[in-house]
């Protein structure tokens, strides 16, 4: 059934074969996130706070987007929206075509937090398998689907360690791994590698794109980096707090296989000029 409901939103993988930019690629796929009108209002004690107001977003299959933000601007609770942890109190949101309580029932989504969360008695493979063994699948299978997935990450040689054996940034990918579990179409990543290391991090979004590019995955990323959302993206999301909104939605058309060298183009400072001026904009009236 996974399988099934994967054929159906995943674009073939675009490799090396692959024609047209990276964004026409990605407004020629089907949706796999629409929101119409989205808000979400907590009442608290202190009265009312507006997270997120009048969302307009849609997300095409194969597109890494990446939501950033000032703190409180909504970015988490907009990927939480996604994932059916939180409900929007107006407004309308699909993911796959189904409302996302349907789509979390069809596991249609991993969700990658910003702390590996890993069990430490339990060895790599075990935390892995973790999701697989709560279904129900079958040793065998666990086993091979873990072995897949952690080869994906690059933690092939690693699975009988313990996490706290593991570099922050192995422990990242190893939860990146169990996110893929149950091989979803859509990847859902909060500040994933937030609190690694400036070197470390750029090790990681490089292989991050090979992943992307080697399974033809959409992923929402959360990110406070400007250099790693215009690194990583097809598609930047910007928004600003009270209310959390967007304010601009950037299209980025470097090639799929891109390096870090990149970052020293007239292009991608361009992009990030961009990005920084609509934060500024977002911050001035209120901080
Ligand atoms: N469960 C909750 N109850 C009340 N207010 C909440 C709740 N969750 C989030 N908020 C508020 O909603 C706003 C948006 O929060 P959110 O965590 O989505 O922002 P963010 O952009 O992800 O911030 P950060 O970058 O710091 O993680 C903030 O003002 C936050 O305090």
């Amino acid at each position: 059934m996974v399988e099934a409901a994967r054929a159906k939103t995943v674009p073939a993988p675009a490799g090396n074969g692959a024609t047209g930019t990276v964004t026409d690629r990605a407004k020629a796929a089907a949706p796999v996130v629409t929101a119409r009108g989205l808000s979400l209002t907590f009442q608290t004690n202190d009265g009312p706070v507006y997270a997120l107001k009048d969302v307009e977003l849609d997300i095409a299959a194969g597109e890494f987007v990446s939501l950033i933000g000032p703190s409180g601007c909504g970015k988490t609770t907009l990927l939480r929206v996604i994932a059916d942890l939180e409900q929007a109190t107006a407004g309308t949101i699909t993911v796959n075509g189904l409302d996302p309580d349907a789509a979390r029932r069809r596991r249609q989504y991993g969700y990658v937090f910003q702390a590996p969360g890993l069990f430490p008695w339990r060895t790599v493979e075990k935390n892995v398998m973790l999701p697989l063994e709560i279904f129900g699948l079958p040793a065998a299978e666990r086993r091979a689907r873990a072995a897949k997935n952690l080869e994906l990450v690059n933690l092939k040689g690693f699975e009988k360690k313990y996490p706290w054996q593991l570099s922050g940034g192995m422990q990242q990918r190893a939860s990146i791994a169990r996110a893929l579990s149950f091989d979803p179409a859509l990847l859902l990543m909060d500040e994933p590698f937030g609190a690694l290391d400036e070197i470390v991090r750029d090790k990681l979004n490089g292989q991050l794109l090979a992943l992307w590019a080697a399974t033809g995955k959409t992923v929402v990323f959360v990110t406070h980096s400007i250099p790693e959302a215009v690194f990583l993206s097809t598609k930047i999301v910007v928004m600003s707090p009270r209310p959390g909104r967007i304010i601009d939605v950037i299209d980025c058309d470097f090639p799929r296989d891109r390096t870090l060298d990149i970052r020293e183009t007239p292009e991608f400072l361009a992009v990030a000029h961009r990005v920084r001026e609509g934060l500024r904009a977002g911050h001035s009236y209120d901080d």
